[in-house]
């Protein structure tokens, strides 16, 4: 699915450069779940972004599906923290958004658009705006959004970071239901341990340090299971990668 193969990429910062990927290399098979962890500044969004084609890499090349990125495509999916919500459309026109402005007719996606709603649990809110909502809804309406666009690619960076637990772990389960039905390829940048484990069908931990380095790679096929989160694996998996985390931190 994805193929990152032997990418450099470097920031220029007035006269000097932060080499964040030097021969970088990665594969990501269609459907998986994978996860990014790793110190702040490490280089996970960047890996994103480039992923997105929103960044192109100074070396190497990307290719999705074997076509190789040189911009952004249609089929990716991305989600960010601050849920990019129009604050002057409701949740209904949010959500239909991607399809308005690729000038579907309303009779088109209008079935597809109350599924979603109905599916995410915005139906009672669809007339609602984003500020009348709260931050989990918020991330709902962004996740509606991206998904009825059927992407084949969703990369996601912290978009849970701003939630309360709780709320956080609903939405948890709520991605991990939209991923195993789906079978949706996605890459997810977190900060929470627990949240990689539950999520990452593979997570990638990666070490600061310039550039950028893989220290350790857990497959995780468990994932997805249902009481996962109290098994003794999930605390095994959720002990090791923050072992890595704290080994790579050292110096
Ligand atoms: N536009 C930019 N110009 C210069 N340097 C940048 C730019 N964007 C990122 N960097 C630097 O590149 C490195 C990687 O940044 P990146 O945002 O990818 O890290 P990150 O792991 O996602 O961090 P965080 O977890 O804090 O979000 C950091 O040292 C950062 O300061």
């Amino acid at each position: 699915m994805i193929e990152v193969s032997h990418c450099d990429l470097a920031y220029v910062q007035g006269a000097s450069q932060v080499k964040v990927y030097d021969d970088f290399s990665l594969k990501v098979e269609q459907g998986e779940s994978l996860v990014l962890i790793g110190p702040s500044g490490c280089g996970k969004s960047t890996l994103l972004y480039l992923l997105a084609g929103l960044l192109r890499p100074t070396g190497g090349e990307l290719r999705i599906l074997g076509e190789r990125v040189m911009g952004t495509r249609l089929k990716t999916a991305f989600i960010l923290q601050e849920y990019g919500l129009f604050p002057w459309l409701t949740v209904e026109q949010n959500v239909s958004l991607g399809l308005r402005v690729r000038h579907m007719p309303k009779r088109l996606y209008q079935g597809a658009v109350q599924e979603i709603l109905h599916k995410m649990g915005l139906w009672e809110v669809k007339h609602h705006f984003p500020s009348q909502l709260s931050g989990g809804q918020r991330q709902r309406v962004a996740l509606a959004r991206v998904l009825t666009l059927q992407p084949d690619l969703l990369l996601m960076d912290e978009p849970l970071s701003a939630l309360d637990a709780l709320t956080r772990e609903r939405l948890q389960i709520l991605l991990l239901d939209i991923w195993q039905e789906q079978k949706l390829t996605t890459v997810l940048v977190t900060h929470s341990i627990e949240e990689a484990v539950f999520l990452g069908s593979r997570i990638l931990v990666l070490a600061d340090g310039r550039p950028t380095h893989v220290i350790g790679e857990i497959l995780n096929p468990l994932v997805g299971q249902s009481g996962y989160r109290q098994t003794s694996e999930f605390f095994q998996n959720t002990s090791y990668v923050r072992s890595l985390l704290e080994g790579g931190m050292v110096g």
